[in-house]
């Protein structure tokens, strides 16, 4: 039986023990053990919990999303105010331990919402559950960095720190810079756009700390020197993330103010249900989510709430196909589309075209 399950199994023997006289010694001896579990588990490396256990949640739905911030900022609190799942809450710090799944359902969309322990400074270096948090949190399509709205500004910034620290790139876009080890034929560097932070000299030093000397590097954009190593490096995850305060409830209205006015940031109460809405809305928009609506020839489209089918925003007719029907694509001849995407409603369209949120859309088969 591994860690987690023990744990679960004393907290369900805790909550079927009735307190008394006589079960006042058991029942200290099961909390001794919940406790020394729950250390095992918060414990870095080898031990308990280090590869990962309570942190293997399939994924599902639509889109993933991550909740990640430091102890009791009210993570589980929001997921179990938002979902249908119950993640245990309290005024203690790593009350949660695991990777609790919930699901938000929006615009017919089912987007997956994972509840993590708490990290700490130093998580990346494995303080805490931070590693396992960290692994799961780079699997997501949106990180929700979720803060103490009543805490200062710092935690933000230490979050960041260890997320930049492994890697994680939040709101930043993947640098377009073509990169390329090759075999033979040494540095062969190429510009299409003026440079005002790296040159080739710069590059070639670079590379040669990396003992890199044959390769075909391509700027087609000002890129940084940071950038350009994230490129050699080649591990990055480049995250969207909303920087979610919460327990406004706690603060003045001109301090409310201010922190809703940052770039990516959602001012909400979890207590209270302020703004809890308009989040929902914000992580559809920061998923870039569309809803697509399918018509069959002579009937008119379903357009019910749980009709249409959920799509990444960008994408084209092709994916469509794909979503709808395995060998749609090979077959397709031309598509009807209804909607903001075209110029015309309806528009004749071929495979390549982009499709807009509540486009309706018929495909004609060969
Ligand atoms: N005032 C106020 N308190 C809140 C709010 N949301 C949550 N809390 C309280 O904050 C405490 C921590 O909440 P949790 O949901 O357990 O926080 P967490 O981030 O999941 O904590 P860990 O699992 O320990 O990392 C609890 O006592 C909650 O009742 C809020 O909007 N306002
Ligand atoms: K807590
Ligand atoms: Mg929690």
């Amino acid at each position: 039986m591994g860690i987690v399950e023990k744990i679960q199994e004393i907290e369900r023997e805790i909550s079927r023990t009735q307190k008394n006289k006589a079960t006042e010694y058991h029942l200290g001896l099961l909390k001794a053990k919940l406790a020394k579990y729950r250390q095992q588990l918060l414990e870095p490396a080898s031990k308990g919990g280090a590869k990962g256990e309570g942190f293997d949640v399939l994924k599902s739905g639509d889109a993933r999303v991550a909740l990640v911030g430091f102890p009791s900022v009210g993570k589980s609190t929001f997921l179990s105010t938002v979902t249908n799942t119950e993640s245990v809450a309290a005024n203690y710090e790593f009350t949660t331990l695991t990777c609790i799944p919930g699901v938000i359902e929006y615009q017919g969309a089912n987007i997956q919402l994972l509840d993590l322990p708490g990290i700490i400074e130093g998580a990346s270096q494995g303080k805490g559950r931070g590693r396992q948090v960290i692994s799961v949190a780079k699997t997501a399509d949106l990180i929700l960095m979720m803060l103490d709205a009543t805490k200062g500004d710092v935690q933000r910034s230490l979050l960041e720190t260890e997320l930049e620290s492994v890697g994680i790139r939040l709101n930043k876009p993947r640098p377009n810079l073509y990169f390329k080890r090759k075999n033979t034929g040494g540095i062969k560097f190429t510009q299409t756009t003026p440079l005002t932070h790296c040159n080739e000299k710069m590059i070639q030093t670079i590379l040669h700390e990396y003992k890199i000397f044959n390769a075909e590097i391509v700027f087609r954009e000002d890129s940084t020197v940071d950038e350009f190593i994230d490129v050699i490096q080649g591990n990055q995850v480049y995250l969207k993330c909303l920087y979610v305060y919460n327990k406004i409830d706690q603060l003045s209205l001109e301090e409310v103010d201010r922190l809703a006015r940052l770039p990516h940031s959602v001012v909400i109460s979890c207590e209270w249900n302020l703004n809890l809405d308009y989040m929902i809305q914000k992580i559809w928009e920061y998923l870039s989510l569309i809803r697509v609506y399918t018509k069959k020839p002579g009937n008119a489209p379903d357009l019910g709430p749980e009709d249409g089918i959920i799509l990444r925003g960008g994408c084209t007719v092709e994916h469509c196909c794909h979503a709808l029907h395995r060998t749609l694509a090979s077959q397709f001849r031309y598509a009807i589309v209804w909607g903001t995407s075209t110029k015309f409603s309806p528009q004749r369209v071929g495979i390549h075209h982009v499709l807009d949120h509540e486009d309706v859309i018929q495909i004609v088969k060969k």
